[in-house]
């Protein structure tokens, strides 16, 4: 549906983007993960037609940016990582404002208005003036604004940097739940939490260049590390232990104090081995635990580096 192929961009002789090519499916929910300064802003201007690209392509349905600008505009929208609002109107003046800049009248206007407060959970304050809203309310709206001419895909830029981690959940939510109701999303960030928690496929930049891409599954899996499981169950675990180490996609099997532990490259698969083998002999399985490989490891193994220094970004 949109591809991007082979963008680069340089800002004097500097490359911001070098060679970077992904492609989002309808209905994705695709993630552009990356440190400050990885290109990721500079991708998505190229993406949304507001910066042209030294060399590449972005298409979609088959025009491209280049040749077809109003097309493509039209079925993208942005939320910036800078607010963009007018504090001294509402909710609905903003959103009917940024309407007409798209050319959008009438009916459709007003339809268009409704869909964005309903979906951006500020049906009840549209009478309010933007400047008393909370920080994760002018957020919200924000990211309203970005969708008023109702586009095919939703392109968020870190939508929720420096904000509450309340907020930030609320935003989260909000995003998913755009997915659900069939909005493409690309989500760029630096909080690896937030693209495991929103995106089932995703790029990883890092110094101006895609350095992992693919499914959520597959980039975690990168660093070659493994779910580690443990299972914690009353009675003869030894029993079991020795008829599960004939599977050989359990690794690493131990009974240790009263609960099993292996890793798998597939937790829920291993999971539900293990339970089944318990109840079979008789045992109840309780306290079931996954630590899942993570994108912190991927990244790690794949530069050396940290994505970022901790701390922040808890979802
Ligand atoms: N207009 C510009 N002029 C010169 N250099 C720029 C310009 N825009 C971006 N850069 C540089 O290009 C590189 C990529 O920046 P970009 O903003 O795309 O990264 P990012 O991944 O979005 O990071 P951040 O989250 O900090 O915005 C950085 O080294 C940045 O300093």
């Amino acid at each position: 549906m949109l591809e991007v192929s082979h963008l680069s961009k340089r800002f004097s002789d500097k490359y911001a983007v070098k060679n970077v090519s992904f492609q989002v499916n309808q209905g994705d929910s695709f993630g552009l993960l990356g440190p400050n300064g990885a290109g990721k802003s500079t991708t998505i201007s190229m993406v949304t037609g507001l910066l042209s690209p030294d060399e590449g392509e972005v298409t979609m349905h088959g025009k491209t940016m280049r040749k077809h600008p109003k097309f493509l505009k039209q079925r993208i929208g942005l939320v910036p990582q800078t607010i963009a609002l007018y504090d001294t109107l509402t909710a609905r003046e903003n959103l009917e404002f940024w309407g007409t800049v798209y050319g959008i009248t009438g009916s459709k206007l007003k339809d268009n208005v409704n869909w964005c407060l309903r979906v951006a959970g500020l049906e009840d304050n549209t009478k309010q003036l933007v400047k008393k809203y909370s920080g994760g309310m002018q957020r919200r709206l924000n990211i309203a604004v970005g969708m008023i001419h109702r586009p095919e895909v939703l392109i968020m830029d870190e939508p929720t940097v420096g904000i509450d981690p309340q907020s930030r959940n609320h935003i989260l939510q909000t995003v998913k739940d755009l997915n659900k109701q069939g909005i493409t999303v690309i989500y760029t960030s630096h909080y690896m939490e937030e693209v495991q928690f929103l995106c089932e496929r995703l790029a990883i930049m890092d110094h101006g260049q895609v350095i992992a891409y693919g499914s959520l599954n597959d980039v975690r899996q990168l660093a070659g590390t493994l779910a580690t499981i443990t299972i914690e169950a009353q009675g003869d675990l030894d029993s079991i232990l020795k008829e599960l180490q004939q599977d050989l996609s359990l690794k690493n099997l131990q009974n240790r104090d009263g609960a099993l532990v292996l890793q798998s490259t597939n937790a829920a698969a291993a999971v539900s081995k293990v339970v089944l083998a318990m109840s079979q002999h008789g045992l109840q399985p309780a306290n079931i635990n996954v630590e899942e490989p993570n994108l912190e490891a991927a990244f790690l193994h794949l530069t050396g580096r940290q994505l970022r220094d901790g701390g922040e970004g808890a979802v």
